[in-house]
């Protein structure tokens, strides 16, 4: 990982940006720059609460603004989900230096996450299918700036981290394409699927031979009385 270079992470709301950006800013010792936490520092208030009172573009500007200023300075920049919603943005994020990396999720993680933490706006006024085609027309927004895609679905932070770390040396030593850093990447999320769904099926085998045995025992029981 070049020192010098920012690394900008994108994605949709709640992929895990800040959480992300965070650990892998303090385990390197660079520089961090979140966009909506700058701006809820500049506004005293959160994204929410702008979006309330001065509207979705004021809250643009704020956010084009302090990406500006982010890509100046080396370290990693973690942005809100909407970045891309600006054209400005896309073409600053293009001119820079800046690797971007894409942390991709499934809507259904995302949701999962959204929905047991935080309030977001645009969450809240829409409906699941508007919330889908959010997702997927950010999703070809997203990929077509990256040049490194993780994807972050059954991953823990750490994990993250360590895959976009990797996945930035990889690609500046040009030993992977982007393509392959991002098959890597997706065949591990699906390992992790496969160990979920066989510790769901053992589970799920138990429940049964347990039922059965207390059937079986319950039967037992009766016929001995
Ligand atoms: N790998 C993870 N697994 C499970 N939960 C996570 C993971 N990463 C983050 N979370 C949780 O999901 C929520 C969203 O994470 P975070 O705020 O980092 O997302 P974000 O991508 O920065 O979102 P935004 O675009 O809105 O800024 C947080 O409450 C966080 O604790
Ligand atoms: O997806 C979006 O448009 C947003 C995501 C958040 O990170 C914040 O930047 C804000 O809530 C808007
Ligand atoms: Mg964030």
């Amino acid at each position: 990982m070049t020192k010098q270079n920012p690394i900008v992470l994108i994605g949709f709301m709640g992929v895990g940006k800040t959480s992300v950006g965070t650990f892998l800013a303090k385990k390197t010792k660079v520089n961090f720059c979140d966009t909506d936490k700058m701006i809820t520092r500049m506004e005293k208030a959160t994204p929410g609460e702008i979006f309330a009172t001065k509207g979705e573009a004021y809250f643009r500007r704020q956010e084009t603004h302090i990406l500006e200023q982010a890509l100046k300075h080396p370290g990693i920049i973690s942005t809100g989900g909407g970045i891309v919603e600006v054209k400005r943005n896309i073409s600053l994020l293009r001119k820079s230096q800046a690797t971007i990396v894409y942390i991709y999720g499934d809507l259904p993680h995302i949701m999962k996450r959204l929905l047991r933490n935080q309030r977001r706006p645009l969450v809240e006024k829409s409906t699941t299918r508007e919330f889908y085609q959010l997702w997927e027309r950010r999703d070809q927004m997203y990929r077509s700036i990256a040049d490194v895609v993780v994807d972050s679905t059954n991953k823990r932070n750490n994990i993250v981290a360590a895959e976009v770390k990797l996945g930035v040396a990889l690609l500046e030593r040009n030993e992977l394409t982007r393509k392959e850093i991002e098959d890597s990447s997706r065949i591990m999320a699906l390992e992790k699927e496969i160990e979920h769904l066989r510790a769901k099926k053992l589970n799920l085998e138990s429940h049964l031979i347990n039922q059965r045995f207390i059937s079986v025992i319950k039967r037992g029981s009766k016929r001995s009385r």
